[in-house]
């Protein structure tokens, strides 16, 4: 793979700004943790599939400033001092990052990224790592809607040019190919990335010829064996079907099979249905039908309901762009800091609850019931803690503590893998084959009530007691001390 390093200017002006503040404040060395994570899930859906760690990966390995990047914030403000630019020259990520691997199932409030480094280099890479991670995430989660809906129908990715842009398509097609689509038509994604890529051809091939059987006759003899013919451009039943079918049969006696027709317009289950019959009734049968226009998984849900003869569905718009809820809103919060030889918890309060931070460096494992492999809840805890699996384990919700369940005979599966460790990386990067089956694997450990496209059930994250008491103490502190502080005022 072949990408170009992405610039260390891919980042907010605050974080710039901030990191010359602690530069002054002769405090850009102190060591901070971060946790990246979301707060709502997207589409209603139960769970999120994480992507984007690779490009993440890609990014800080390559992380410099150049001589180019530093004159322009040279010019951007007269505060900045030079000796500030020679910390720049040298800048190198130097953290530990802990992470996800792509393909991970989770859920609101996990960190799904921990990072511990200094002050500067952990705000400069904020901005960075939430456009890759919240990007890359939503499409795989949008994937993974549509591939519930189409069960074993192909999936064709058709978004690149409704996408947001270059990147947005790009990295799209990867996110949509982890999350359960089996090609795509962009032939970058597919050269930089290897995945499966998948062409028709389009109306215009059709109006540049004088009819439309010389159209499709042209095209199959370009690829005999491969063709899929888009019947719709002037009347799909009367004409597009017909030539088509005209065109298999000449296939045929060549001894080649016309591939599959396209339907792009007008009642899709209608269409197939009669396009169906009438290739069956010409000895078509091996002949599949693709079919594009607008489809989510909604209309392909709706379609398969009213006995639409589809095989494999063309989607573009609405999911890369992830039409119905376009951003993920994931976060990247400051949860603790090392002073005096310790780590010390900190949190950002909130007057909405689920939006309080939970403090400190956390693990996340995965409660999974020995006896039939289903998920049982996540449960956070502080990074010291273990999870004793011979005990009895008890979960809580954490806004509502009084509802407690006693889970026995689990496993606890460690879901924080390490990526980076004083700037080194540690990890191998997983094909993209790889992450797809780890993807399909992560899948069959839940229930399908949580999968399900509408109304899931939720699945629990918990916080350990220890945790709990933790982030409960330092509410009550932040609270005393301001209590105190008003006191001294009054
Ligand atoms: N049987 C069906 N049930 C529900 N939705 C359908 C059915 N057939 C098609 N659709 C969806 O209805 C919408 C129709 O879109 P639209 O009104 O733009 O017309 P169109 O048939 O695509 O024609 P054109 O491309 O010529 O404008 C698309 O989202 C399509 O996926
Ligand atoms: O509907 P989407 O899910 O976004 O899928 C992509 C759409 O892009 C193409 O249409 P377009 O009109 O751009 O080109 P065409 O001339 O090939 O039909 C294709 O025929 C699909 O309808
Ligand atoms: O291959 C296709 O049919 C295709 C590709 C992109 C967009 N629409 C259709």
């Amino acid at each position: 793979m072949n990408l170009p390093p992405i610039s260390a200017l891919h980042t907010d002006k605050y974080q710039i700004t901030m990191m010359y503040a602690h530069f002054k404040n002769k405090t850009h060395h102190h060591r901070r943790a971060f946790d990246l994570y979301f707060r709502s899930l997207p589409f209603g859906n139960g769970y999120v599939v994480f992507a984007g760690l690779e490009r993440a990966v890609h990014y800080l390995e390559n992380l410099r400033f150049t001589e180019e990047d530093i004159e322009y914030l040279r010019s951007m403000n007269e505060h900045f001092e030079p000796e500030f630019f020679d910390l720049l020259r040298s800048f190198r990520f130097t953290g530990n990052i802990h992470a996800m691997p792509e393909g991970t199932i989770v859920f609101p409030d996990e960190p799904l990224v921990r990072l511990e480094g200094t002050v500067i280099e952990l705000q400069l890479i904020e901005t960075a790592l939430l456009n890759f991670i919240g990007y890359q995430s939503l499409i795989a989660t949008k994937a993974a809607r549509i591939r519930h809906i189409a069960k074993d129908d192909m999936l064709l990715e058709f978004g690149t040019r409704r996408a947001q842009e270059m990147d947005a398509a790009v990295w799209g097609a990867r996110a949509a190919y982890i999350g359960g689509f089996d090609a795509t038509s962009n032939t970058l994604a597919g050269n930089v990335f290897g995945i499966p890529t998948s062409g028709t051809h389009s109306h215009s091939w059709v109006q540049d010829f004088d009819s439309e059987l010389e159209a499709f006759r042209a095209y199959a003899a370009a690829f005999p064996d491969q063709a899929v013919l888009l019947v719709d451009t002037y009347d799909t039943l009367k004409s597009g079907i017909p030539h088509a079918i005209q065109v298999g049969l000449e296939l045929k006696q060549q001894g080649k099979t016309l591939a599959g027709i396209r339907l792009d317009s007008g009642d899709l289950a209608y269409l197939s249905k009669k396009a169906r019959k009438m290739l069956d009734e010409a000895g078509l049968t091996e002949t599949k039908i693709v079919a594009s226009s607008d489809l989510d998984e909604f209309t392909i849900l709706n379609l398969k309901s009213q006995g639409a003869k589809i095989d494999a569905w063309g989607v573009g718009t609405k999911l890369i762009t992830a039409y119905d809820r376009p951003a993920l809103g994931a976060v990247y919060k400051m949860v603790s800091r090392y002073e005096n030889g310790e780590w010390k918890p900190t949190i950002k309060i909130s007057s909405n609850p689920s939006k309080v931070t939970t403090p400190g460096l956390k693990n996340i494992y995965r409660i999974v019931d020995r006896k039939n492999g289903k998920a049982r809840g996540d449960l956070l805890t502080l990074l010291e803690e273990q999870v004793d699996e011979s005990k009895p384990l008890v979960l809580f919700h954490p806004l509502q503590p009084f509802r407690r369940k006693k889970v026995k005979h689990f496993r606890a599966i460690p879901l924080l893998q390490p990526i980076f460790k004083n700037g080194e990386r540690v990890y191998e990067l997983p094909s993209l084959d790889e992450i797809r089956r780890y993807h399909q694997q992560q899948l069959s450990l839940f229930w399908e009530e949580h999968l399900r496209i509408l109304n899931p059930e939720e699945y629990h994250v918990d916080l350990s007691e220890n945790l709990w008491q933790t982030k409960q103490q330092l509410l009550h502190d932040i609270y005393e001390s301001i209590k105190a502080e008003n006191g001294h005022h009054d």
